[in-house]
């Protein structure tokens, strides 16, 4: 029986219904989490041939936020699957199997700010995870062991050189071992989470941080010169980064319903100066790093953009932007890097919904490889490695400020931002509207022990920062998005009044009354209760009690059938009152009609009545009366 639907068109209730229906957050379809990377790469392997390095297609004067529209909205999607590898574990090797942990949030508060609708994501923490590098062939060849434990947990054991020294202990969201693989990184470190985020809308970063030589380049890309030098994308030793544009490339393929554009971009921030990677020019000119009013954020201007139509053009803007950076050599790795590296792919997604409407939304990821801290006695930096050793020092540690200013809930305060390039373009990673991935990468010797301490400190930190993650959307887009939600709210409450006008006909109070699963109680003559023994009473009076209920709930549905009928009735005879005054109109509209004469619908043997239409069937009707009658 319907019955149960009209509850909802209970006069006190419908306003209640409604506003309920305007504050459901919108959620995107969940996607899946853990898949089989070496799957992805069998399958994409199949599909795409190798091409040659990709032409540059595009520069861009791209304003953060993706070629937003002026006045663009952000508005929060999907419901926040939260999947960072595996919580508070340590992962030694691939075999050591298990799921990424999962956290749900969910998207409740609308807000606006200014022109734009933000409807926001819960809070979401910066997630941290831990790489050990192994112990190198020079560091073993000098006699060094491994100096840190890992009981599991997500936790590092730091013991102390002297054993008067107590043991240090952090812990994490994942702490990768020296023997876990590039492709344990991918599956356990969360990076899977945001690519995933980044095709939904989110705009998300994964950094390494860490001291020279502790493996940072090496996570992300590889060993040394392993892109640069052209391998396949599906060569083993690959990083993050080349693993994730598979990921990426396979979460499209698995989204035929939208039309995706990816366009990247990939830039190096060396002795305070940003250069394109992508386009550096023999001067290798500075671009400038400039601050958006529109999306409050910094952003960098006239960064070459490059259209990505296949992996192998995510590819070669890789493997372009990895010969241009500055690389250069010291006593502790002889492949440093001398600058950070951002590379950063927009992942614009178009979905078509019903009806032909088209809603845009603007995702990103960013991967930050961080120059590495240094300790120049270490090094033997000298001349122009000692500039570039400063310039790094100096932004990691406006970096490190930042990151302790953030992390300091209660006595938050000014968060120096404006005071390194580095901090600017990581600005919104770190405490904006983003979903952040740390990777700490730490050296497991004693000889690198006060740094590996300190790089573990400033991840403790990281931790602790929230960011609030939005999706991007055309102002447009989402005022599309709004009304399709209230169309489909209409739509509902439509349905419910056919099934009303259903009831009325179908409607038989005896059957529902008598229907039913409902105990009725027997009925029993009052003299006779007093006989009853106790159990039966109790049972009788509960029969009562349900009986009423069950009656005051069926009242007050058939309250809402006669008002719903009232209502309908009301409609019924408004209607039928505005058609027959249109009808009335009609006729005396017709009648004086002067161009009516050029088809008469008959033709009067008087020409007087000429001009005068008439009503064949009235006219009919009044012949036959007229005949009969005679
Ligand atoms: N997990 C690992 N497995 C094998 N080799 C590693 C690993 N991590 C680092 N290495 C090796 O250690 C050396 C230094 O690593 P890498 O250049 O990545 O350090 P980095 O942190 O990027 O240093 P810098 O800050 O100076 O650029 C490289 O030869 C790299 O291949």
């Amino acid at each position: 029986m319907a019955l149960k639907n009209l509850q909802l068109f209970h006069p006190g209730k419908s306003k209640m219904v409604y506003q309920q229906r305007n504050a459901t957050p919108m959620r995107a379809p969940p996607t899946a989490m853990s898949r089989s990377m070496s799957k992805s790469a069998e399958t994409l392997a199949g599909s795409t041939k190798y091409k040659e390095p990709v032409t540059r297609k595009a520069r861009s004067t791209d304003q953060p936020g993706g070629g937003m529209a002026k006045g663009s909205s952000v508005l929060g999607l999907p419901n926040l699957t939260k999947g960072w590898g595996r919580d508070d574990d340590s992962i030694r090797s691939r075999s050591r199997n298990g799921s990424g942990s999962s956290r749900t949030g969910s998207l409740d508060r609308i807000s606006t700010r200014g022109s734009s609708t933000t409807l926001n994501a819960d809070e979401d923490n910066i997630n941290v995870v831990v790489r050990v590098r192994p112990i190198s062939e020079k560091e073993r060849s000098h006699g060094e062991r491994l100096l840190l434990e890992f009981p599991g947990k997500g936790q590092v054991i730091c013991h102390n050189t002297t054993p008067s020294q107590k043991a240090k202990v952090f812990s994490y969201n994942v702490v990768f071992e020296p023997e876990a693989t590039q492709e344990d990184v991918l599956e356990y470190s969360g990076v899977k989470r945001l690519l995933e985020m980044a095709v939904e809308g989110f705009s998300c970063t994964a950094f390494c941080y860490g001291q020279t030589g502790s493996g940072k380049t090496h996570t992300l890309t590889g060993p040394p010169g392993l892109v640069e030098t052209g391998a396949s994308p599906f060569h083993p030793e690959h990083g993050l980064m080349v693993r994730s544009f598979i990921y990426l490339f396979r979460l499209i393929s698995e989204r035929p319903e939208s039309h995706f554009i990816l366009k990247a971009s990939f830039l190096e921030i060396y002795n305070e100066k940003v250069i394109d990677l992508l386009n550096p020019g023999s001067a290798r000119k500075p671009l400038q790093v400039r601050w958006s009013k529109e999306s409050r954020s910094f952003y960098v201007e006239n960064q070459f953009t490059v259209d990505c139509e296949t992996l192998d053009d995510l590819f070669a803007v890789l493997e372009e932007g990895m010969r241009n950076r500055a690389v250069g050599a010291h006593s502790m790795n002889s492949h440093s890097s001398r600058s950070h590296t951002l590379l950063c792919v927009r992942v614009r997604r178009d979905l078509r919904e019903d009806a032909g409407v088209v809603c845009s939304t603007h995702g990103k990821i960013n991967f930050v490889d961080l120059a590495g801290s240094e300790m120049t006695k270490r090094t033997h930096s000298t001349g122009k490695t000692l500039e570039e050793a400063n310039n790094i020092n100096r932004s990691l540690m406006v970096l490190g400020y930042c990151i302790a200013q953030l992390s300091d809930g209660k006595k938050r305060g000014h968060i120096p931002y404006r005071d390194s390039k580095l901090t600017k373009l990581l600005a919104d990673s770190l405490a904006g509207n983003g979903v952040t991935l740390m990777i700490a990468c730490i050296a497991p010797t004693r000889s690198n022990l006060s740094e590996t301490i300190n790089t573990l400190r400033y991840a403790a930190r990281a931790k602790k920062i929230k960011t609030k993650p939005i999706v991007k959307m055309d102002a447009r887009d989402a005022l599309i998005l709004s009304l399709k939600r209230e169309v489909a709210a209409l739509q509902a409450e439509n349905q419910h009044l056919r099934t009303a006008l259903h009831v009325q006909t179908d409607y038989n109070l005896d059957t529902y009354s008598q229907g039913g699963h409902r105990r009725t109680p027997t009925q029993i003559e009052p003299n006779k209760l007093y006989q009853l023994p106790q159990s039966e009473l109790v049972e009788l009076v509960q029969l009562h009690m349900e009986e009423n209920s069950a009656l005051r709930t069926e009242n007050s549905e058939l309250f809402g059938v006669r008002d719903t009928l009232l209502r309908d009735q009301e409609m019924l005879s408004r209607e039928n009152e505005r058609l027959l005054k249109k009808l009335e109109d009609v006729n005396s509209v017709c009648v004086r009609s002067p161009i009516i004469p050029a088809r008469p619908t008959y033709s009067g043997a008087n020409t007087m009545d000429a001009n005068i239409w008439t009503n064949p069937i009235s006219s009919a009707a009044s012949i036959t009366s007229a005949g009969s009658s005679s």
